[in-house]
């Protein structure tokens, strides 16, 4: 995190940035409002003192021109409000647009090592009540610093050492309060992170809810629940009881300044220095001495309690934009890849939790030639999938060299036009069954979704839902089984048609009869197309041209299916995979 105390905030104000102009003149449009608050003052001065003297129309000239001020005073404070809340609605919206496309370039391992609803509460909540309160505090603060300085100038016409005094008096007031600041943020970040706590675990509840009502882990879940909200509640009280503790001294400090204030003004009256308007105009007037340092004091815990959100919203920020600097460090700069090569990994060092000591992959040498299939196999943990995610760059290797058809792989160039891939874990998105099928495909239309299904062998069953193509999908596709996922997956891979293939254990969720559709699709590829896929199916070998046997990051063998059948390397490897 870059961000330390009040740069936070200075941080955050940059995203007003079309809106800078309206923000300024509705900051101007604030003085409207202090010479209003300060005419007030005036008028019920000039109203006492013609009062006295008996002088009905000069009363009436007064009250015609402070009507004629009071309107256009209305119209100005109206103009300020909208541009205030203008500007400050389109810094909320720049903060989230930032906010949303920080997360969306978070490389894939990073977001994987973050909870979901702690990235969402950043993302939404933490920005909007981010926002809110810098809004009310930058203005509460402008606006009392204004209001203070005019009505002091004002004061010290009237009477010089009073003025000051009552000042000083304010200045102190608001010391006091700022004494309490430091905890308030501290409480405030405590909070935020609780009540991320919170979602993170409604989350994880929902998305296992099938393994927790089977193994009846309501309970652990209940209890959970019921500690942090404890926890959060304790925080919140003691939040509260220092706001409320606070609030309550200052009001006592001003009340108190304001009585031994009005005290020597009567005194003062009464020795002939004042008249009665001027006695009733410096009361007036010390309210709006006092009052704003009580105000900018509140506005100033505000914002301290903001400051967890904003701490939490510009950390992800940050993250997003450090992990995007990192550059991958390419060792021994190496000759151009051949031209038939489509996917090259050359002396490639990996390690996927940064925390632990050993590499998965140290100095790894991987061709693979354009058209070729090959197939990569291992136990469970030899690092099959890592090395799928390293190839497609979903996880970025710390040094060495990747490419696919020449384009490095380095978290900033675009490959993906070059691969399809179907993860293990596949994901479908809220929209209709076409809609999955065709994101990611740059040019299709129908009937090319339905070709691509139909390759998949996902048509018939796609035929038969009442709303065919058009099924809504709901989130994760909850309402479809594994293997159907998984092949409007493959559909979806099948559509993008890209030279390279990739899947990742395409057909574990499928029964026989529809393995073997897809094994015939793989095995109808073009010869154009390069194919690489991890399998634990023996069955899937017949037609590759190459298996590679993955054994703790490092190729164990490699080769045909006759040759590593010969050694006998292939059945122990499966035969031991399986079984894992
Ligand atoms: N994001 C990650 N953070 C930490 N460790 C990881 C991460 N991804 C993979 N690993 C570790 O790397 C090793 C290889 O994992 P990988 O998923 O590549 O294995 P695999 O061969 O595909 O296994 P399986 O056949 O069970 O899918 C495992 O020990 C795993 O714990």
């Amino acid at each position: 995190m870059k961000h330390k105390g009040a740069s936070i905030f200075l941080r955050v104000f940059t995203y007003v940035k079309n809106g800078k102009n309206l923000l300024l003149f509705g900051l101007i449009l604030l003085m409207v409002d202090v010479a209003f608050n300060i005419g007030i003052a005036k008028v019920q001065q000039s109203f006492l003192d013609v009062l006295n003297q008996g002088d009905f129309k000069r009363l009436s000239f007064y009250l015609i021109v402070f009507s004629i001020c009071f309107l256009l005073a209305m119209i100005l404070t109206f103009v300020g409000y909208f541009f205030r809340e203008y500007s400050f609605s389109l810094l909320t919206r720049n903060f989230q647009f930032d906010t949303f496309s920080m997360l969306n370039k978070l490389p894939y391992e990073e977001l994987k090592g973050r909870h979901s609803g702690d990235l969402i509460s950043r993302a939404s909540y933490d920005v909007q009540d981010c926002s809110r309160h810098l809004k009310d505090g930058l203005f509460g603060i402008f606006e009392n610093a204004l209001q203070f300085a005019v009505a002091l100038t004002y004061l010290c016409f009237i009477n010089f050492p009073l003025a000051v005094t009552v000042a000083i008096t304010g200045v102190l007031i608001f010391f006091c309060s700022s004494i309490f600041n430091p905890k308030l943020r501290k409480i405030s970040s405590e909070i935020y992170n609780k009540e991320s706590d919170i979602k993170n675990l409604i989350k994880e509840m929902a998305q296992g809810i099938s393994v927790v009502k089977a193994y009846g882990l309501q309970s652990y879940f209940g209890e959970k629940y019921a500690k942090y909200r404890r926890d959060t509640y304790l925080l919140y009280r003691k939040s509260i009881l220092t706001n409320v503790f606070m609030q309550q001294l200052l009001n006592i400090m001003r009340e108190s300044v304001w009585i031994i204030g009005v005290f020597l003004i009567c005194l003062s009256a009464i020795n002939g220095e004042m008249t009665v308007g001027l006695v009733l105009t410096f009361t007036l007037l010390m309210s709006q001495v006092l009052w704003p340092f009580v105000i900018i004091a509140d506005r100033w815990r505000t914002l301290n309690n903001s400051y967890g959100s904003a701490y939490r919203a510009l950390d992800l920020a940050a993250f997003g934009q450090n992990s995007q600097s990192e550059k991958i460090e390419v060792t021994n700069p190496l000759l151009p890849p051949a031209e038939d090569i489509a996917v090259l990994l050359r002396n490639v060092s990996f390690k996927p939790d940064k925390s632990v000591e050993e590499p998965l992959f140290e100095s790894f040498d991987l061709e693979i030639r354009r058209g070729e299939k090959v197939a990569i196999v291992g136990a469970s943990g030899s690092g099959k999938s890592s090395l799928l995610k390293l190839i497609t760059g979903l996880y970025r290797h710390d040094s060495g060299l990747i490419t696919i058809f020449d384009k490095q792989v380095d978290g900033t160039s675009e490959v993906k036009d070059f691969y399809s891939y179907v993860p293990q874990h596949n994901y479908l998105f809220t929209g209709t069954i076409s809609e999955n099928i065709s994101f990611g495909a740059i040019s299709f239309d129908d009937d090319h979704i339905k070709r691509a299904a139909e390759a998949a062998n996902a048509d018939e069953f796609i035929s038969q839902l009442e709303q065919g193509y058009s099924t809504p999908v709901k989130e994760g596709g909850a309402t479809l089984s594994g293997g159907q996922k998984q092949r409007i997956a493959i559909a979806r891979a099948m559509l993008k048609n890209a030279p390279l293939l990739i899947l990742d254990e395409a057909t574990s969720s499928l029964d026989r009869r529809n393995a073997m559709k897809i094994q015939r699709l793989l095995e109808s590829l073009p010869t154009e197309t390069t194919c690489i896929f991890v399998t634990h199916s023996p069955a899937s070998l017949s037609f590759v041209d190459r298996i590679v046997i993955l054994e703790k990051g490092r190729i164990a063998a490699s080769g045909s299916l006759e040759e590593l059948t010969q050694r006998n390397l292939l059945y122990q490897e499966l035969f031991n995979s399986a079984e894992v």
